[in-house]
């Protein structure tokens, strides 16, 4: 984990992010971020756009690195508005900067801290700079250098929890803590929660430890420490719900034995610190006097705990007498004159994890002294990309209209792509891109491709492989490496090979079935005895000596299994029903489904994508089994290992960059020549568990808006008719965020799938209403490469589109596309209509059965 050890060398963090829902960590991609950031290079104002990016001006001149000279002062600001300007040169109170996207918020915390430091306003020692991510700040400090020089070093650029480590480890004695604290990470915590549910006799079933913690981490989040919580649940008066009299005691547990462990989770970084500048004023003055200047980016997405932690490290406004979240006001001996936050409403995307846009909507009432500065002006977009962007965030209920505007013109208009099916789309993406390359001369590094969830990513992936485009995905393990993808992989392998003991024992106690280390080391000294595999001796576990019984059977119970899985797929059972009923069998999938940790329903997302590959796999290859679906997986999984052009090691290469790939919620503060924004259906985008919620779906909207404010140049947006999950291919409408863009802003490439032109008249609407083709007007220099309708044939589209069965009717000698094998000629043509079957020949690919019905195969 290349975050955690960047920001805590030395501490027990390693694998801190990989868990744990944070903000700046997508509910669908918090693992593994960072893996991507070399893929995105800062620009001189922080502003991380792609690596190689093409650095057409979009609207003013763009700094080189390097910036003006560090003698000047007055060089800083050159080049910036008038607002931009004010906002670098205020002082004396809270400065609240509230713009839009791409308005330059993020270029002005930089030189606002560059211009302090030029002028001697500050010493690099006094300035707090907080930022979204470990790679933001990392970014942000390289810009302030390379604006004023070295001294910049001695600032504090960092995420909230970094800081707060730094604090801590400062403090650790005036908490009681040892100076060399452990910090959780949330394997960690995980397992403590396990031994506390343990010691507490509670029943997982009921009681599921993961969802203890997450409870426990919202508390946090909230500043709710056990005591409070007992208070005000009722826990304490023995008044509470039973779900809450259990959180209560396993939480004051859980704190104790982290206590007594000397460790803080990832939570308590920030909660702690809160604590330590409530309860000690000195601390706090201390604090307080050091950083006279705390600059928060991406303000909106802090939650609560962050928030107060920023109260207390700038000082209360005196203007404020009172304070409503704590009951004992510190005395401020330094005010927050120079607190400066900065973000956007429209932008908040982390209400899910105790962000909340309060925080910025409320500002001014919580510091009445506050200067507020709007910027409008945006210097990323063209208007075309900044219109559709408002047009969609507008539809928010109880926002602040803004008027954000552009002076680089109009620009190419937004295509649109409707395809039949993810596949389709993925092929779509790629296709342009390359025509882009072609045409224009944009480089893979220039092009972002955004998704709302992570297993949207597999589909795009493998075309991506198969025509050979670099790309990286970001805040996200490409699929095949994700840990509930390897894990459900190894019970196959185990499954379809008793011998193979490295992927058995990587399973053996996954989910957690109490199988520890002991018993698979004696387990492992009968094999080496016996001279047989680990699996072999399993099937013997009885003659394993010195095993506890609860060991022996949990051992057992495992091993029937495995002899059960072996069974069901030697009578047959294909890959789909053997993954099926590893992940039932195992409790794999109930484990997560239980958890309310946003992480885990994107693992349960991808689990289904893998079952979807494996139901393709079957259908279109009847009489394929386990073990040849394994070989094709690994097939996959290694070109997964190709490096990517940026992190090739050995000889230079020319530097094209990668293509980028990632979640719109990773997107965040981010900006792309080219953005793809995929999958925009309603049950994808918005997201399927959003539908029914108003402010959920706000949420969406505003994901939507970030999304779509990305791009500088060109922006496409696509949607799939059919998408496939689970192996069930399901209709999606299209995305009600589509209902809102203006048709004169959009090129559609394929208005309609031929799915839709075909149940049009069924009542089945492509939903976009209105004209059918091409309303938009081309603009002069604007590429019009509109092709017609797609005719409304039975044999267009692949399998996933004909749900009820239309088969492609073909004959010998017929050319096919299939969306995995490419080209192909019919050999041989048996059976007729639902059940026909052809034997095609796919050259390199080999001949393959088909059962047309299920193959994504297109007659040409
Ligand atoms: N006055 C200016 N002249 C030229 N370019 C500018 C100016 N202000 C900002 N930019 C450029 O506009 C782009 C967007 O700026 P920036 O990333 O700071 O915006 P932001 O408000 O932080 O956006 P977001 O809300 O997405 O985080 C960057 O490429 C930045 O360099
Ligand atoms: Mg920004």
């Amino acid at each position: 984990m290349r975050v955690g050890e960047r920001a805590y060398a030395g501490t027990a963090m390693t694998s801190l992010f990989e868990n744990l829902p944070l903000p700046g960590f997508g509910p669908a991609d918090l693992a593994s971020r960072g893996s991507g950031a070399s893929a995105a290079a800062g620009d001189a104002d922080g502003t991380p756009v792609a690596a190689g990016a093409t650095g057409v001006p979009v609207g003013g001149a763009r700094e080189r690195r390097g910036g003006p000279s560090t003698k000047d002062p007055e060089s800083l600001l050159t080049g910036l508005n008038p607002q931009q300007r004010e906002a670098v040169l205020h002082s004396g109170s809270p400065l609240l900067i509230v713009a839009g996207a791409g308005s330059g918020k993020t270029r002005v915390l930089t030189h606002r801290i560059a211009y302090l430091l030029a002028t001697g306003r500050a010493r690099p020692g006094e300035i707090l700079a907080i930022t979204f991510t470990n790679k933001a700040a990392g970014e942000m400090r390289e810009r302030v250098e390379s604006l004023v020089g070295p001294a910049a070093r001695m600032m504090w650029v960092s995420t909230f929890h970094s800081a707060c480590v730094r604090i801590l480890r400062k403090e650790a004695s005036t908490l009681g803590l040892r100076t060399t604290f452990s910090i959780y990470d949330a394997a960690d915590s995980q397992r403590l929660m396990t031994m506390v549910c343990r010691e507490l006799e509670l029943d997982p079933k009921k009681y599921p430890p993961k969802a203890l913690s997450s409870r426990i981490s919202a508390l946090k989040d909230e500043l709710v420490d056990p005591e409070t919580f007992g208070r005000e649940s009722g826990a304490s008066a023995g008044t509470a719900n039973d779900f809450d009299a259990v959180l209560a005691q396993a939480y004051t547990r859980y704190q104790d034995r982290l206590r007594a462990a000397h460790a803080l989770d990832f939570d308590d970084l920030i909660m702690t610190t809160v604590h330590l500048l409530q309860a000690f004023p000195a601390v706090a003055e201390h604090y307080r006097r050091r950083f006279r200047h705390v600059l928060v980016d991406e303000y909106q997405d802090t939650n609560h705990a962050q928030y107060t932690l920023v109260r207390e490290l700038a000082g209360h406004d005196p203007a404020m007498d009172t304070d409503e979240t704590d009951d004992s006001p510190v005395p401020d001996a330094v005010g927050p004159g120079e607190l400066t936050v900065v973000g956007d409403a429209d932008q908040s995307i982390y209400a899910f994890r105790g962000a909340t846009i309060r925080n910025i909507l409320e500002f001014e009432a919580d510091y009445p002294s506050a200067r507020t500065i709007l910027l409008e002006q945006n210097y990323r977009s063209t208007q075309t990309i900044l219109s559709a962007a408002n047009a969609v965030i507008s539809r928010n209920p109880g926002r602040r209209p803004k008027r954000l505007w552009t002076d680089s013109g109009a620009g190419a208009q937004i295509v649109g792509y409707v395809a039949d099916n993810e596949h389709e789309e993925a092929r779509f993406v790629a296709e342009e891109i390359d025509r882009l390359a072609d045409s224009d001369g944009v480089r893979p590094g220039d092009v972002a491709i955004f998704y709302r969830a992570n297993a949207q990513a597999r589909a795009l992936e493998e075309v991506l492989i198969r025509v050979g485009l670099p790309y990286k995905v970001v805040g996200g393990t490409r699929f095949y490496e994700r840990k509930e993808i390897k894990d459900a992989v190894a019970y196959l392998r185990a499954v379809d090979n008793p011998d193979d003991d490295v992927n058995l024992r990587r399973i053996l106690n996954v989910p957690k079935r109490g199988l520890g280390d002991r018993s698979e080391a004696m387990v492992a000294a009968f094999a080496d005895r016996e001279r047989i595999s680990f699996g072999a001796a399993l099937d013997r576990v009885d003659e394993v000596p010195g095993l506890a019984t609860r060991s022996l059977n949990g051992l057992r119970s495992f091993a029937q299994m495995m002899t059960d899985l072996r069974d069901l797929a030697a009578k047959g059972g294909g890959p789909a029903e053997v993954l099926g009923a590893v992940l039932d069998r195992s409790g794999y999938l109930s484990e997560l489904r239980a958890s309310d940790d946003p992480q885990d329903a994107s693992r349960v997302e991808n689990l289904a994508e893998l079952h979807a590959v494996a139901t393709e796999f079957e259908q279109s290859d009847p009489e394929a089994d386990l073990a040849d679906f394994l070989e094709r997986i690994s097939l996959v999984a290694d070109s997964d290992q190709i490096p990517s052009a940026d992190d090739a090691d050995g000889a230079p290469k020319v530097d094209q960059g990668v293509v980028t790939l990632m979640t719109l919620h990773t997107a965040k503060g981010l900006e792309f020549p080219v953005v793809f924004l995929t999958g925009l259906e309603d049950g994808t985008f918005p997201h399927m568990r959003t539908l029914a919620d108003t402010e959920q779906l706000a949420e969406e909207r505003r994901l939507a808006y970030v999304g779509l404010t990305r791009a500088r140049q060109r922006l496409y947006i696509s949607r799939a008719a059919v998408r496939t999950s689970w192996g069930v291919p399901n209709e999606f409408p299209p995305s009600r965020f589509l209902d809102d863009l203006p048709d004169d802003l959009l090129d559609w490439r394929r208005r309609e799938s031929s799915m839709a032109t075909l149940r049009s008249g069924l009542g089945y609407g492509s939903g976009f209403g209105g004209s059918v083709y091409g309303s938009g007007t081309p603009r002069t220099g604007a590429p019009s490469t509109r092709v017609p309708p797609s005719p409304p044939s039975p044999t267009f589209g692949s399998a996933k589109s004909r749900p009820t069965g239309d088969a492609p009717s073909l004959s010998v000698g017929d050319r096919v596309t299939h969306d995995t094998y490419g080209l192909g000629t019919v050999v041989v043509v048996e059976g007729s209509g639902p059940n026909a079957v052809a034997k095609i020949d796919f050259g390199t690919e080999g001949t393959k059965r088909l059962l047309l019905r299920y193959s994504p195969v297109t007659k040409l």
